[in-house]
């Protein structure tokens, strides 16, 4: 695989060197290609001219020797005679083209035949003309034929003379030149013979030539008229007269250039497509790496960012938190993590839908992000669970800072299509290292402070301590502890009578539980509700609360007694479960139960958490003529102004403002306003906690409708409630 990989430059460096191979190698093709042709047209061109000097060979042989044979005749006869015209028109004929034959005695013509067209060339003096004369006298001294010419003859046509010397008593002491025998050839005869003109209009060229015997010079006798080209060949024909030659050319540099450019164009395109393709082979696996790469990272990104608020998730928190860590080791820091989750978020998700849920959880991402300082690391742990690496701190103090920063930036009111959302947020705070060092420890102790600062009441921060471990581990005992009490029936309901503070009557009462625990007795609700809202067992546990009241309901019914107003506790939880209001429904049905003779006591912290869901679900509850009372009035945050906008039937003064009316002035203030502005607004009032007869009047000189407390009755056994014997109250 490594060797696979190409760097950039390096298939740029291979690629331009194959593209220089490719063209040297196409260069050196297309020249010997050039050659091979070249050297194939030199063997065409050998056998041509071969063929065609050896029929010149053979015809000028003949015709050359007609003058020998002449001379040789002249020799027998001694000199000449009448046999010339005869013996010289017989040879004339047997040996095709001669033009004519002459006898020069002392080198002087005297006698041609035939003579006609011929005679000015009688008394021509061949030896004296100094354009012969030196060949003249060469062939005399040697003994040796000499040829002249071309000459253009006077009746047209191209001729060469041949002449030998003659020479009486030959090879004796006695031997006298006698003259020349000469015979005149008629070239144009000797090519028609040949293929050379018809060669000539194929393209090919030719030239026939002759060496001066004495001057050496080259003497053209024929040739083409366009000159020899470059690639010719020569064949040198062997004659009596000595050698000629006959060159035979192909006039083939149009061709070859052709064809060289051709072949260089050729080697060029090859070498540079391939060369491409070599690059682009080569950056292949460089692509490919890049496109790894970036895939990878794509990948990491993936696996390291949560895709719905763009933080970095728990394994990016995992993967870093070693090196923050040993970071501040060396730098002698501490680091902090803040685990911390949206209080009842869950409530959002299953009521107003996912998608609001998404993007609340959005907003809350950048509003993290916004608070966090360099070092530190915001990230989405998981559905509404998020946490806060502090990565540069030096005491809990900064950690408590922060903590209070996220408390307060959740709170801020979130404002989505008209409406208004406010939520909160519980924060465990585990400090590194003194509360662990690994990602394990540090959040599973931030988790348990964090449950704890559910229990205490949400909406705050708690430091994680080496005793929650022992407190997580009871609650979660006591989780097991109720599932097995609700198995086991050991719940049971009790109720509390409430009465008209005018008239005394009873009219109503509200159905508290308790735990009948086998071995710690009768348990009362403030040492398991809370409990059971932070394990999440609230739900089961007040589903059965509601059917045991309205069962209630119905067994008095059945059993003849008057019509009671129940009013029935309701935790947050079950606020937002969204079957809720299905579930009561059914319940009323299924026990035929009026809707009017239930009531449901939701306490104003719970209605905080989500007034707009808590609005609409009040809503349809009441539309269908279940009682709406607020619990703790007073305890919480909310104003009477928000109550106009919900629908409430009832509100119940917190036993706190009742317990000291007697002796605190601000207190029977604070009640009273109550009861004044709640009548404003149509809503009628329970004093809760009533436990003397003072406080009975005072609430009733404030006009408070209701009362509920000790003075009349604790809260009793359904049969006790139904025999009315539990009424302590003796006025
Ligand atoms: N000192 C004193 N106390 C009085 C007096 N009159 C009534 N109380 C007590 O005050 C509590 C009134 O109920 P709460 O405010 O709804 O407060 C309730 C309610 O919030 C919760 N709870 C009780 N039963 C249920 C239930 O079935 N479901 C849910 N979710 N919560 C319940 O537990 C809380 C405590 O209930 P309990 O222990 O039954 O305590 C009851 C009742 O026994 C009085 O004159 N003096």
């Amino acid at each position: 695989m490594k060797k696979a990989e190409f760097r950039q430059p390096s298939a740029l460096f291979f690629s331009l060197i194959a593209f220089f191979a490719i063209t040297v190698f196409g260069g050196y093709w297309t020249q010997s290609n050039n050659e091979s042709i070249v050297s194939q047209h030199q063997s065409l061109l050998g056998g041509i001219s071969r063929t065609q000097a050896s029929v010149l060979e053979r015809r000028l042989s003949s015709a050359f020797t007609s003058a020998q044979i002449l001379a040789y005749e002249v020799e027998q006869n001694n000199g000449y005679g009448e046999w010339f015209s005869n013996y010289a028109d017989k040879l004339i004929k047997s040996i095709g083209g001669i033009e004519n034959l002459q006898l020069a005695p002392d080198g002087i013509i005297s006698d041609i035949y035939p003579l006609k067209g011929n005679e000015a060339a009688i008394g021509f003096d061949i030896i004296s003309t100094p354009r012969f004369k030196d060949e003249a006298m060469l062939s005399i001294k040697h003994h040796k034929m000499f040829v002249i010419g071309p000459v253009a003859l006077v009746q047209g046509g191209v001729a060469v003379i041949s002449r030998a010397p003659v020479f009486l008593n030959r090879g004796t002491q006695r031997e006298l030149f006698w003259g020349f025998a000469s015979a005149v050839i008629y070239l144009d005869n000797l090519l028609e013979a040949t293929q050379l003109k018809q060669l000539e209009q194929e393209g090919y060229q030719y030239s026939l030539s002759r060496k001066h015997a004495a001057t050496k010079e080259t003497i053209v006798l024929s040739s083409s008229i366009t000159p020899l080209s470059d690639i010719q060949v020569s064949t040198n024909l062997i004659l009596p007269v000595g050698t000629w030659t006959l060159r035979i050319s192909r006039a083939l540099d149009a061709q070859l250039k052709h064809r060289k450019i051709t072949g260089y164009v050729i080697s060029i395109t090859v070498a540079f497509l391939l060369s491409i393709a070599l690059y682009a082979i080569l950056i292949q696996p460089l692509k490919l790496r890049t496109l790894v790469k970036e895939k990878t990272a794509e990948l990491q990104e993936l696996a390291y960012k949560d895709p719905l608020t763009g933080l970095p998730n728990r394994r990016f928190l995992q993967d870093s938190l070693p090196k923050t860590l040993y970071d501040n080791q060396k730098r002698k820091r501490i680091s902090a993590f803040i685990y911390f989750d949206l209080d009842n978020f869950k409530r959002i998700n299953d009521t107003i839908g996912h998608d609001v849920g998404d993007q609340v959880l959005v907003i809350v991402g950048d509003r993290l992000n916004k608070l966090k300082h360099v070092s530190d690391l915001v990230v989405r742990l998981g559905g509404d669970e998020f946490g806060i690496l502090l990565g540069d701190i030096s005491n809990e103090k900064q950690a408590a800072k922060q903590a209070n920063q996220v408390l307060e930036s959740i709170r801020a009111p979130i404002k989505m299509d008209n409406k208004e959302y406010i939520l909160s947020t519980s924060l465990g705070i585990a400090m590194i290292p003194e509360h662990g060092y690994d990602l394990v420890t540090i959040m599973q102790n931030a988790d348990m402070a964090l449950y704890q600062a559910k229990l205490m009441g949400k909406n705050q921060y708690i430091f994680y301590t080496e005793t929650m471990k022992i407190s997580t581990h009871n609650l979660i005992k006591a989780e097991d502890d109720l599932s097995l009490a609700l198995q086991r029936n050991e719940f049971e309901m009790y109720y509390q009578p409430q009465f008209d503070l005018h008239t005394d009557h009873v009219f109503g009462a509200e159905a508290l539980i308790r735990w009948n625990h086998p071995e710690k007795g009768l348990v009362f609700p403030n040492d398991f509700i809370s409990l059971a809202e932070s394990t999440g067992k609230i739900v089961q546990l007040g589903y059965w609360v509601l059917e045991s009241s309205i069962a209630y309901l119905a067994k008095r019914k059945d059993e003849g007694r008057p019509d009671i107003l129940l009013h029935i506790n309701l935790a947050s939880e079950q606020l937002s479960d969204p079957h809720f209001v299905t579930l009561v429904k059914e319940l009323l049905e299924k026990y035929q139960v009026p809707a009017h003779l239930i009531g449901f006591e939701i306490t104003e912290t719970s209605i905080l958490e989500d007034i707009h869901l808590a609005r609409y679900l009040l809503q349809t509850l009441k539309e269908m003529g279940i009682c709406i009372a607020i619990d703790d009035f007073g305890t919480g945050y909310s104003s009477l102004s928000q109550l106009k906008n919900l629908p409430v039937d009832l509100l119940k003064i917190d036993r706190s403002f009742v317990m000291d009316l007697e002796n605190d002035p601000d207190d029977r203030k604070i009640v009273e306003a109550i009861i004044a502005m709640a009548h404003k607004l149509n809503i009628k009032v329970l004093a809760e906690g009533i436990e003397t007869r003072e406080q009975w009047k005072m609430l009733a000189e404030f006009q408070c409708d209701f009362g509920q407390g000790y003075y009349v009755s604790k809260a009793v056994t359904a049969d006790e409630f139904n025999q009315g014997t539990s009424v302590i109250h003796q006025d």
